[in-house]
């Protein structure tokens, strides 16, 4: 990686703003799955969204991102207004995302999938840097070299002539985030890392977060259901529960409020009430 990339963020500098959400609501027909929400996300910081099945969580990611579109509201990066520019353009701004089911091209090799999502940086178009051809091809050679250098630097360097439909899928997800990263982003929206992920490895997973952060000077945005990990790793998490902001602040205080505990206990309690309802059902069949 560049040595500018590889700078750790300087102790005590001061707080900017990387990334503002105002007001951002989302109506899906009759269903409001994102109402009113304001955010903040400060550069440097690793922020995480938190909130029972069906909070608005991915929603939101994919409205920064520029998956969805949203009702009404405001989305800013450094300053600058997102929403009337398409998802590709947003990747070009500095924003990278990773997807709860990694998302490759599961029949191209791994380097071929960092080169996509390195393209957003390209001034030549993709179909040019996947076939080199006339001035794409020395932009095309630096991004291989570069795509090779986010490998090795995550350890991944061995598979990068692999097809990714043959690696396993904790390997697909490690993947996911060098596409991201080949991207260069500022910010690295996450959905689940730790989803899948075996429970012996968590706390590796985020030593790995925070090291991502701190190596590459990122900013991380990420959705996880896993407590632990955002305990270990989050300086302010925000909980989402039916769209609406319920809580939102340091993560030991915020998780223990009853209200945010009744959040996740009331879902918890419907689900079991569902269960209870589907044995009783089964077994009266
Ligand atoms: N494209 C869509 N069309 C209609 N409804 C949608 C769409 N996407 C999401 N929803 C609904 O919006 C609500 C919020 O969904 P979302 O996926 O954002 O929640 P979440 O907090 O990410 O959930 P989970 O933790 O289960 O991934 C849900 O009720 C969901 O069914």
């Amino acid at each position: 990686m560049s040595a500018e990339r590889q700078t750790a963020p300087q102790e005590g500098r001061q707080c900017r703003t990387l990334l503002e959400v105002q007001g951002l609501t989302v109506r899906f027909g009759g269903l409001v799955a994102v109402a009113d929400l304001d955010l903040r996300v400060e550069e440097g910081e690793i922020f995480a969204l938190v909130g029972p099945n069906g909070a608005g969580k991915t929603t939101v990611l994919n409205c920064i991102s520029g998956f969805v579109r949203p009702s009404s509201g405001s989305i800013r990066l450094a300053g600058q207004d997102l929403l009337a520019l398409g998802a590709e353009r947003r990747a070009a701004l500095g924003i990278g995302r990773t997807f709860q089911n990694g998302q490759l091209f599961s029949s191209m090799t791994v380097l071929e999938n960092l080169l996509v999502g390195r393209h957003s940086r390209l001034r030549a178009g993709l179909f040019q840097s996947l076939l080199p051809i006339g001035p794409a091809r020395r932009e095309e050679a630096a991004a291989r070299q570069r795509a090779r250098e986010i490998l090795t630097w995550l350890g991944l360097e061995s598979y990068a002539d692999r097809l990714v439909a043959t690696l396993p899928a904790g390997l697909q997800k490690l993947i996911g985030v060098a596409r991201a990263l080949a991207g260069e982003p500022r910010l690295l929206l996450l959905d689940e890392p730790a989803a899948g992920v075996p429970l012996r490895e968590v706390a590796a997973l985020a030593d790995q977060l925070r090291r991502w952060k701190a190596e590459l000077g990122l900013t991380l945005l990420l959705i996880e259901h896993n407590m632990e990990v955002v305990q270990a790793v989050a300086q302010r998490i925000c909980v989402l529960n039916y769209g609406r902001k319920l809580a939102e602040g340091e993560p030991a205080t915020v998780l223990r409020e009853p209200a945010v505990l009744e959040a996740y206990l009331g879902r918890e309690e419907e689900i079991d009430a569902r269960e209870e309802w589907e044995v009783s059902d089964h077994a009266a069949g």
